[in-house]
């Protein structure tokens, strides 16, 4: 990165009331950023490299926070220390389960099938032509209000638990909708890319299947879906967008392992590493992210037919939701996630979000069960009914 200290970027004046701006732990250590921290002035994707550019980087800080799902929406990055002591992210056990919660599923899990089924006749009617809808990814959230504030402290710990994934919080900016602050926390097991000097990393999953607790049927489900022909082309869309963007970047870039099965402890999918040597070791991490994102893996090909048709389906925003969350250090060293398996915590309030890569040949109802699946991770984390989001499935009138 380069480092001008007469040429830092405007920062904004906002109050920090948690010391923890953001923070990651997983199979790659703990990294975690404090306050007293600034907000680097907020832009899109567009913008974002010359930003970083500019900023004045002390080798005790980092950079980090979280890139929104819209490459138009602005970003929340914050420059702060890192903690040297790499604490954990949290041990406190306090507030868990929730008391007194309500879950509200918006769309409906039968809704959400319904939206699938449109978004496959889209890509029926637009067959064969170049520009063709070949994939989208939709989500569906659920609220989950409580009669307390939720935890974030407890909710960590509950998450960290879980060695496969990488547990995340980051810092939101808040205002008078927000008043007790606003994190993004959750537990995601796909890594964007991740940038030690000229070494590039990405390892992107797509293709899910949910786990289950005798162990034959959970080997069974592993292996319906490594030869599942639609959750392999439904992968290969996101390998292959990830090979094409990063190529200009690197100098030598492959994928030794081929696809394989990875697992978290509620969730089965297909999984590529992807290697490579960039050009220039001094490129930002976060530039890297930026440029890959959003992959097919949450958003869909062609990626800008498949955006702007999430935003007129799906009736909640993302907001941060499949965006991206990680950190950069002086060097530009530093490891971007998929902010996926995450929630929006506020208050008394969580807003869960969970989506569902849709290819021809995707069957609605499976879809709908995939992403009950998905919230099972934080829904447990929480102290709630792990199936809770699968409860009014199958749909009326369904078998
Ligand atoms: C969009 C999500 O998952 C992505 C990552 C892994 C598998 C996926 C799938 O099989 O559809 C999704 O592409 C999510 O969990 O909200």
């Amino acid at each position: 990165m380069n480092i001008r200290l007469s040429e830092a970027p405007k920062k904004t004046a906002s109050p920090v009331p948690d010391p923890i701006l953001f923070g990651f732990e997983g199979p790659s250590g703990c990294i975690l950023g404090r306050g007293p921290a600034q907000r680097i002035a907020p832009g899109t994707a567009a913008t974002l490299a010359s930003r970083i550019a500019a900023v004045a980087l002390d080798p005790d800080e980092i950079i980090g926070g979280a890139l929104p799902f819209d490459r138009e929406a602005a970003d929340c990055l914050w420059q702060c220390r890192r903690d040297k002591a790499r604490a954990p992210l949290a041990s406190v056990q306090g507030g868990l389960p929730l008391a007194g919660w309500r879950l509200t599923a918006e769309p409906s899990a039968c809704d959400y099938a319904q939206a699938v089924s449109r978004a496959l006749g889209i890509m029926a009617d637009e067959a064969g032509r170049s520009d063709a809808l070949e994939k989208i990814v939709l989500a569906r959230t659920l609220l989950v209000e409580s009669a307390a504030p939720v935890p974030i402290e407890a909710l960590m710990a509950q998450l960290r638990a879980d060695r496969s994934v990488t547990a995340f919080r980051v810092a939101l900016p808040w205002g008078a909708d927000h008043p007790q602050g606003r994190a993004l926390c959750g537990a995601t097991p796909e890594l964007l890319v991740e940038k030690q000097g000229r070494r590039v990393l990405s390892h992107p999953l797509a293709g899910s299947a949910r786990r289950l607790a005798d162990p034959a049927a959970d080997r069974a489900a592993a292996a319906a879906l490594a030869q599942s022909a639609k959750d392999q082309r439904e992968h290969a869309l996101v390998v292959e967008s990830i090979l094409d963007i990063l190529a200009p970047y690197c100098r030598d870039l492959s994928c030794p392992e081929g696809t394989r099965l990875t697992s978290t402890r509620s969730m089965w999918h297909l999984g590529t590493r992807i290697e490579g040597r960039l050009k220039d070791g001094d490129t930002p991490s976060v530039v890297l992210a930026s440029a890959l994102h959003p992959t097919p893996a949450v958003c869909g090909v062609p990626t800008a037919r498949a955006a702007e048709l999430i935003k007129t389906i799906e009736p909640v925003a993302r907001d941060y939701y499949a965006g991206a969350v990680g950190w950069c250090d002086a060097k530009g060293d530093g490891a971007w996630h998929v902010a996926i398996r995450c929630a929006e915590v506020s208050g008394r309030r969580a807003r869960l979000y969970a989506g569902a890569g849709i290819v021809p040949g995707s069957d609605p109802m499976a879809e709908a069960a995939e992403t009950g699946a998905k919230f099972g991770a934080l829904l447990a984390a929480l102290g709630l009914p792990q199936d809770a989001a699968l409860q009014d499935l199958p749909c009326d009138g369904e078998t």
